[in-house]
């Protein structure tokens, strides 16, 4: 079954006419995005879910809140299930003649259709467009079938400059007045969305490692509808950690200076091991039995073959890789220490962020988005969360030198946008002179993670070798395909984690 998606309702015929003058320039727009999840394969349609003025009649310019399914043929073997069309949410700015301020937002000028002869552009560029979304948050607003909602505890300030961050991320965000910041999901999906699920039954935990959601807005599939549909999560608003930095750039920063990472790292453990307490803690676990370890071996046996259709260059690893699921499947539960709770899903330095007070903060629960919400919500072995971060410290020491080579090679003033030339075939970084001290820090990143995790979690995930490694290689798979749609010239980087867990799994 393809996943569920925000399913239209009775959207009159004149809106439905928007996509007339909206279709053709989505189709040149949208495979731009970096949040958009279809790159590569042709737009075959649009279909309008929902569309609703957030501007009362007679204002000067338009802002349109869009819930547009994209229709594309799915990719081929697609794993988990092929997906023929996905929901995006759009925020369209609608102007006679663009200001010069917005060009960058441009989307194009429409040519046919209600919009005819206007100047339709991202709205989230726009500081007056941007207020309008902060007032409805603040007068917790419902319009057409949109609710805007706060908690009841915070008095979200009026008039916050907005900024749109410039961070590469799968969903966009806007940062008011270095205060708050609103996450707009770009690829909305029917029911229950972990990123606004967990962090608000983290923060009535008192869970302090996950910044709490001070608003959200929602489509309730039920209010102006023709038929009644589950509710989709648009945006979730939280406090802005000013002046916090990232642990991705933070590793870099360290191996660039060739300085060990170890510190942060068992800090990095200690607070994923404190989030998993927390979420253990308030909501359902379920035993690890022989039954469950199957269906997580078969499940992963199932993502590899999927993934090995999608990318070539894993298939001569499969066999070896396989076995790592096999031996899952035959663990003997008593011998594990791990029961299934609900988990981040998919933990990596990238959502790990330093506050000033030197304390982490872990954000982003939205899951691995290419997997259906409802696998994304099941209860899991924490491992897998480990096994995420470990996988992260593995990217940080193949991406520094592989961007120092190039920097290198493009010589002084030469650019470094392309992340190298690595095929899926080559591992660069295993090449150079140094080869052996970036995996001595990632090495020793590990154990420092594990280390803080089990002091904090009373478990030692290296205590259960082959829960990790099984953990370990599906991220591995899963990160040859994200990178292979994504950033087609990172695929060396988890192809090179594929290598060695292939290796470590010996004949087959
Ligand atoms: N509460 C926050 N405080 C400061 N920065 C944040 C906060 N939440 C997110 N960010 C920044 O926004 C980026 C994207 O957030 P994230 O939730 O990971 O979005 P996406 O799902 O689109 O990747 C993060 O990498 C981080 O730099
Ligand atoms: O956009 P999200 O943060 O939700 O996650 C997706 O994109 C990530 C990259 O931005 C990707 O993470 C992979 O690259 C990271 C370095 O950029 C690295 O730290 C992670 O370990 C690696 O998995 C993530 O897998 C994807 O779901």
């Amino acid at each position: 079954m393809p996943e569920a998606v925000a399913r239209p309702g009775t959207v009159p015929l004149a809106r439905r006419r928007l996509l007339d003058s909206l279709g053709p320039l989505l189709r040149e727009w949208l495979p731009r995005q970096r949040w958009f999840a279809g790159k590569g394969r042709p737009i075959t349609g649009f279909e309008l879910v929902s569309a609703t003025d957030l501007l009362p009649p007679g204002s000067p310019q338009g802002l349109i809140h869009l819930l547009v399914r994209v229709k594309q043929p799915p990719a081929s073997a697609e794993p988990p299930a092929p997906r023929s069309s996905d929901c995006y949410q759009l925020l369209i700015g609608v102007h006679q003649a663009l200001p010069r301020h917005l060009a960058p937002a441009l989307i194009g000028h429409a040519r046919t259709g209600p919009l005819s002869g206007q100047t339709l552009y991202e709205a989230l560029h726009d500081p007056r467009l941007a207020d309008v979304l902060l007032e409805a948050l603040r007068s917790r607003a419902r319009i057409g079938s949109l609710c805007f909602e706060h908690d009841s505890e915070t008095e979200l300030p009026a008039k916050l400059p907005p900024r749109v961050l410039g961070a590469e991320q799968s969903n966009s965000s806007l940062i008011y007045g270095e205060s708050y910041i609103l996450k707009l999901l770009r690829r909305v999906v029917e029911g229950v969305n972990p990123d606004l699920e967990l962090p608000l039954v983290l923060a009535r935990d008192g869970c302090r490692q996950v910044p709490a959601p001070a608003a959200w807005f929602l489509a309730d599939g039920s209010a102006g509808r023709g038929h009644a549909t589950e509710t989709s999560v648009l945006g979730v608003m939280t406090p802005f950690l000013s002046g916090a930095e990232g642990a991705w750039e933070l590793a870099l920063d360290a191996l660039a200076a060739r300085r060990p990472f170890t510190e942060e790292a068992h800090g990095l453990g200690r607070a994923t091991g404190a989030v998993h307490a927390s979420l253990g803690r308030a909501l359902p676990t379920v035993t690890l039995g022989r039954a469950q370890l199957a269906v997580l071996a078969r499940a992963m046996t199932d993502r590899l073959d999927g993934a090995a259709e999608v990318v070539p260059a894993l298939r001569e690893f499969a066999p070896r890789l396989r076995t790592a699921f096999t031996e899952l499947g035959a663990l003997d539960p008593a011998e594990l220490a791990w029961s299934a709770q609900r988990v981040h899903g998919d933990l990596h330095l990238g959502q790990c962020l330093r506050q000033r007070s030197g304390e982490w903060s872990v954000i982003d629960f939205e899951g691995e988005p290419a997997r259906p919400l409802a696998e994304r919500r099941l209860p899991q072995p924490p491992v897998r969360d480990v096994a995420g971060m470990l996988r992260s410290f593995d990217y940080a020491a193949r991406t520094l030198p592989r961007t120092a080579a190039q920097e290198h090679a493009a010589g002084p003033g030469g650019s470094v946008s392309d992340m190298g030339s690595g095929s899926a075939g080559e591992d660069p970084a295993a090449a150079g002179p140094d080869s052996s001290w970036y995996a001595e820090w990632a090495e020793d990143c590990r154990a420092a993670y594990c280390a803080g995790y089990a002091e904090v979690a009373g478990r030692d995930p290296r205590a259960d070798p082959v829960l990790l490694r099984a953990y370990e290689t599906d991220k591995a798979v899963y990160e040859v395909v994200y990178e292979s749609r994504n950033r087609p010239d990172w695929v060396s980087v988890p192809m090179a984690a594929v290598r060695r867990l292939a290796a470590a799994a010996g004949p087959r």
